[in-house]
């Protein structure tokens, strides 16, 4: 289990579930082709890694990498960074975290979309282990200086600014701006307190479905349903025929730090006719895909048909 399946874990992550053993756990944010991710688990064969990414390309070419060397200590999420801190990360239970060339979004009115910002730290703390550390690699120097005031300001962090490990210089964006001639710039992070507000998880339900009576209606054609929500949004975008005689409805949701592609399904099953999420993908069960098949169940409501049994 290279890559982590976030609908088949229990949150936070057992180290021993997931990698198969106690040990401590490291985290790097926007890993791209991972190729710092397999140094440092090569440097560091007792930790616990896991990377994060939130491009699909960039994990399957890590994934490529940590299989062909070899490398069993790392796992990898397709997906937000805080999605990953907040839910896989037990309280204290993180001891570093490396952020190699974050997206810098230099222009003032996307500086909200940076990282390293003070909600981010306040947010860390709650995860990190006391004396535990953020290391900042960059070429951009006004987002260093960014970051370092939005730590600073948190009051929970200690910043020190050393030059750069020669190792954080190998990773493919580096490679990339050394040739361009650019400096880069180093900061390390350390918790000094705990902000008091806990950051909860994210909240998971075990079932989100209906039982219904009556006859599913014929579609020839259906039209994109947007379905916003206090945290999200889903968004119906088709309906397709299923050969046992019912329908799946693919549903894109966003909801806060997660995006996920779902399956909701009308079919016929021994109890009734069952409207709710596909297994599919094994998706995790949240606030925005209840909120789809609550709409799903009204729309068929709308049709004619009965609800028998909610269970959302
Ligand atoms: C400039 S690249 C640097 C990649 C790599 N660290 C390196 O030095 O070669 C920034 C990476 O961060 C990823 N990224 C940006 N925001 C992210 C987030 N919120 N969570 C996870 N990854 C993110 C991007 O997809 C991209 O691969």
């Amino acid at each position: 289990m290279l890559l982590l399946r976030p609908g088949t874990l229990n949150f936070p992550l057992s180290p021993a579930e997931v990698w198969g053993r106690e040990g401590e756990l490291v985290l790097e944010v926007g890993h791209g082709d991972g190729r710092f991710t397999a140094e440092i688990a090569r440097r560091n064969p007792e930790w616990n890694i896991l990377g994060v990414e939130i491009s699909a390309a960039s994990v399957t070419r890590a994934l490529k990498r940590l299989r062909r060397e070899n490398i069993a200590s790392v796992r990898l999420y397709h997906g937000q960074a805080s999605f990953a801190l907040r839910n896989f990360i037990p309280p204290r239970g993180l001891s570093r975290v490396y952020v190699n060339f974050p997206d810098p979004w230099p222009k003032t009115k996307h500086e909200d979309n940076r990282l390293l910002q003070r909600s981010f730290f306040r947010r860390l703390s709650t995860r990190l282990e006391h004396g535990g550390t953020l290391l900042l690699t960059t070429d951009h120097e006004e987002y260093w200086k960014f970051a370092q005031a939005e730590a600073r300001a948190s009051g929970l962090f200690a910043v020190e600014t050393p030059p750069p490990p020669e190792h954080h210089l190998q990773t493919k964006y580096a490679l990339k701006w050394k040739e361009q001639g650019r400096s880069f710039y180093h900061a390390v992070f350390t918790k000094t307190g705990e902000d008091p507000e806990p950051w909860p998880l994210l909240e998971r339900f075990e079932m989100a479905h209906a039982l219904m009576e009556g006859t599913l209606p014929e579609l020839t054609s259906f039209d994109k349903q947007v379905i916003r929500f206090d945290g999200g949004t889903a968004v119906l975008l088709e309906a397709a025929r299923d050969l046992g005689g019912g329908y799946f409805f693919l549903t894109h949701l966003e909801e806060e730090d997660l995006t996920q592609d779902v399956l909701l399904e009308a079919r016929p099953s021994t109890h009734g006719l069952y409207v709710g999420i596909s297994r599919f993908g094994a998706p995790l069960v949240t606030k925005g895909v209840q909120q789809a098949v609550a709409w799903l169940v009204g729309w068929l409501e709308g049709q004619g048909l009965k609800t028998i049994q909610r269970s959302y």
